[in-house]
């Protein structure tokens, strides 16, 4: 099966008379990409892939993998989810323990009816792809977890799915083995050729492996598109607080006169604002500085790390904190004069929608 796009139209889950899980949820994702579903714990991630899956029954909404409907919540038509095309990958593995790895990785294909030499060619690839090649006569207890895991990988993409989901498949891993393993599930789904989706929680892990990314709120989308785009233009105050290393620091103000302000230093023009109104300004997180003293916002300095020859320095300003990359090393405890620059990168309105760019 060849990679198909996957697209999501006005997706809905609600269990219960509860709020819904996933609230009309809307992304058109081109075939042999890498999405990442993030956000925090309860947001919707897992109920979306597991809808995906064929596990869950979509209350509203649409699910195509290209010009097939697999699942439409209006009419309650679903294809079985054994019938989708899908390859799962999960936190662990069930090997079946009275069979070889060759006749783990075999097991998929000879459900598919293929043929002996078809499957044993496919089996011989796809151990090879994933470095487990030498251990095709073992049985499951005679192989470490790091290679169960492989070999349960290269039984996954044996059948070539067409699409690969991914639920959380590292978060048991130290970080170190965290870093290497993403990097190979990456290749997996490129050599894959599927088009695959990804949950996780953690925005590092989203940027590096991701060639799409939906941030999603409380069951709604609050964006969708490439990493860059999230990092260059977020669409919303959440996102912008969300993603990168260190994230956007966000200064909130009052207007008065046209002009957000907050403790007498103007933050940006916003003729379109009453007094009286909030908004926050967003800067990447090397455009502030601070300094020991002189005109600014106090801040509180709640810890500095160095990293890559630069000092990151968390601050509180008010209920919120942020990090700001500089050259000087700020001491712990003390405050600190936060300068801003003469233009914000952009504002974000009370709701944290972002605002048309700023005077
Ligand atoms: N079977 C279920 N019955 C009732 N409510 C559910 C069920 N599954 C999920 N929910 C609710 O739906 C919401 C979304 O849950 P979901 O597991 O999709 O979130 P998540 O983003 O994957 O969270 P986490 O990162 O903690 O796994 C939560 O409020 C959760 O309590």
């Amino acid at each position: 099966m060849t990679a198909a796009p996957i697209a999501l139209h006005g997706l809905a889950k609600r269990f219960g008379s509860g709020p819904a899980a996933v609230d009309d949820l809307s992304i058109d994702l081109p075939a042999g990409a890498f999405l990442v579903l993030l956000g925090p714990s309860g947001c919707g991630k897992t109920t979306t892939l597991r809808m995906i899956a064929g596990l869950e029954d979509p209350t509203g909404g649409r699910i195509r993998f290209g010009d097939r409907v697999i699942a439409d919540g209006a009419t309650g038509a679903l294809v079985p989810a054994e019938r989708r095309g899908i390859g799962m990958v999960f936190q662990s593995y069930a090997l079946w323990p009275h069979m070889t790895v060759r006749g783990n990785v075999e097991w998929p294909l000879t459900v598919a009816k293929w043929g002996a030499g078809d499957r044993r060619v496919r089996a011989d690839e796809v151990l090879g792809m994933l470095g487990v090649d030498h251990l095709a006569d073992r049985y499951p207890g005679e192989l470490s977890g790091g290679q169960q895991q492989r070999v349960a990988i290269a039984r996954t993409i044996a059948p070539r799915p067409g699409v690969l989901l991914f639920d959380e498949p590292l978060s048991n891993l130290d970080a170190r083995l965290r870093v290497d393993t993403r990097a190979e599930l990456v290749a997996v789904h490129r050599a894959s050729g599927a088009t695959s989706v990804y949950v996780t929680h953690d925005q590092t892990e989203a940027l590096a492996m991701a060639t799409h990314i939906a941030v999603l709120k409380d069951g709604r989308l609050e964006q969708f598109g490439t990493p860059d785009d999230l990092l260059e233009r977020p669409a919303t105050a959440f996102v912008a607080e969300f993603l990168g290393s260190p994230a956007a620091v966000l200064v909130e103000g009052r207007v008065l006169g046209g002009c957000l302000e907050r403790e007498g230093v103007r933050l940006a023009a916003v003729p379109q604002l009453a007094d009286g109104a909030r908004a926050s300004a967003m800067y990447r997180p090397d455009r502030p500085t601070l300094s020991p003293t002189g005109r600014g916002i106090t801040v509180q300095v709640l810890e500095c790390t160095p990293a890559a020859g630069r000092w990151v320095t968390t601050v509180r300003l008010g209920d919120r904190r942020f990090a700001v990359v500089g050259d000087a090393r700020r001491p712990v405890g003390t405050d600190a004069v936060l300068q801003l620059p003469e233009r914000p990168d952009a504002l974000f309105d009370d709701h944290g929608e972002r605002m048309g760019e700023s005077a």
